[in-house]
């Protein structure tokens, strides 16, 4: 008998917070925090094949045009710095998942078509684990013949593995408290319009959030809330009323760390940002525009400056 061959495709989008304060450091090493997440138009495939083999492989690929794929052009990364073995975040999610179905009747490959820069403040590894619950969940639930995880039960897993990995399974608008994983979806008027740049040179989360608790004395920090009318004006769709709003406590930290991020922010203005913000840890840099086609000019010319840019709605 030839074996069938099982593959099951699932997406999830990478991130930007539009909003972000950080509280003091807690025991556990996390900071709570207040985070306005919002999914962007770049989002990352995961697709999750049974093999004649044993035990789990990765492959990764760029997707064409997407700003790893302008990255792997101008030379300033490699796929190479994603990595295959059992540390990659999709691998993780896989045996969570497989932890709770009948075993697979053999290997299982996961591949991985990225356009969320790695260390980039996006939530592309995130984006990954999220696409891979739901795509092996469906895999191993076919091959076993039984119904698969219900979405809850993906939600806890998502939890387990990464603060912003149960946002990335969502997707859309939310609230993120605790570590963020936390979540209330945000109610979005209109879809914002986004120019996103990514850096040379990728930040580590857990390196910013130290470079923050240096910045900051630990008495000197208040609990972390939205501003008030924030939720509002993303629910208004009024992109004017929300960009004065804007805020990321991790951004000073982003640009201690990274100084060259400063004129890329600077960058923005003479072109009609509304609002220019480092994403997350960092360091990539979203411009809030006012439409499609400013965005859509904003990108093209610094493209034609040497920046990997990309114009997307979010969400
Ligand atoms: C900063 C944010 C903003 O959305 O995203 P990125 O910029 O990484 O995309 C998140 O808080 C990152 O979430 P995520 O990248 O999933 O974090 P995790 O894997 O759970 O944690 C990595 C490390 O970040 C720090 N961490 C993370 C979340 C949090 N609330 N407090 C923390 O201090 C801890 O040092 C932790 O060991
Ligand atoms: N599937 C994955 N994609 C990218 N990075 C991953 C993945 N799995 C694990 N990693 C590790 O996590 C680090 C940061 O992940 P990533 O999600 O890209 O950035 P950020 O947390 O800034 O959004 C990478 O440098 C890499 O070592």
């Amino acid at each position: 008998m030839s074996t069938m061959m099982l593959t099951e495709q699932a997406q999830a989008p990478g991130k930007v917070n539009l909003f972000f304060a950080a509280g003091p450091p807690r025991p556990d090493g996390y900071h709570d925090v207040a985070s306005l997440y919002c999914a962007v138009g770049t989002t990352e495939t995961v697709t999750a094949t049974l093999t004649a083999g044993t035990g789990i492989t990765v492959g990764v690929a760029a997707v064409p045009g997407s700003l790893v794929a302008q990255q792997i052009a101008l030379g300033s990364f490699h796929l190479d710095a994603v990595p295959t073995d059992d540390s990659n975040l999709v691998v993780r999610a896989a045996r969570a998942v497989l932890g709770h179905l009948p075993a697979l009747p053999g290997g299982l490959h996961l591949q991985i078509d990225k356009a969320v820069p790695v260390a980039g403040g996006m939530g592309g590894g995130s984006a990954d684990a999220a696409a891979a619950l739901v795509a092996v969940n469906r895999l191993a639930a076919r091959a076993g013949g039984v119904p698969g995880l219900d979405d809850d039960a993906l939600l806890r897993l998502a939890a387990g593995l990464g603060a912003d990995v149960p946002f990335a399974l969502m997707g859309g608008a939310a609230v993120g408290t605790g570590t963020g994983a936390r979540l209330r979806p945000a109610r979005v008027g209109a879809p914002l319009h986004l120019v996103l740049v990514a850096a040379e040179a990728g930040l580590s989360t857990p390196a910013v959030y130290a470079e923050l608790d240096r910045l900051r004395a630990p008495e000197d920090v208040p609990a972390p809330e939205l501003p008030e009318g924030l939720e509002d004006a993303l629910a208004a769709g009024a992109p004017e009323e929300l960009a004065p709003l804007l805020a990321n406590d991790l951004q000073p930290a982003a640009l201690s760390l990274a100084s060259q991020l400063a004129p890329v922010l600077a960058a923005g203005a003479a072109d009609g940002a509304l609002a220019s913000f480092v994403s997350g840890s960092g360091p990539t840099v979203a411009h809030l525009m006012a439409d499609a086609a400013a965005a859509e000019d904003l990108a093209a010319r610094l493209r034609d400056e040497g920046a990997p840019a990309l114009a997307v709605r979010a969400p």
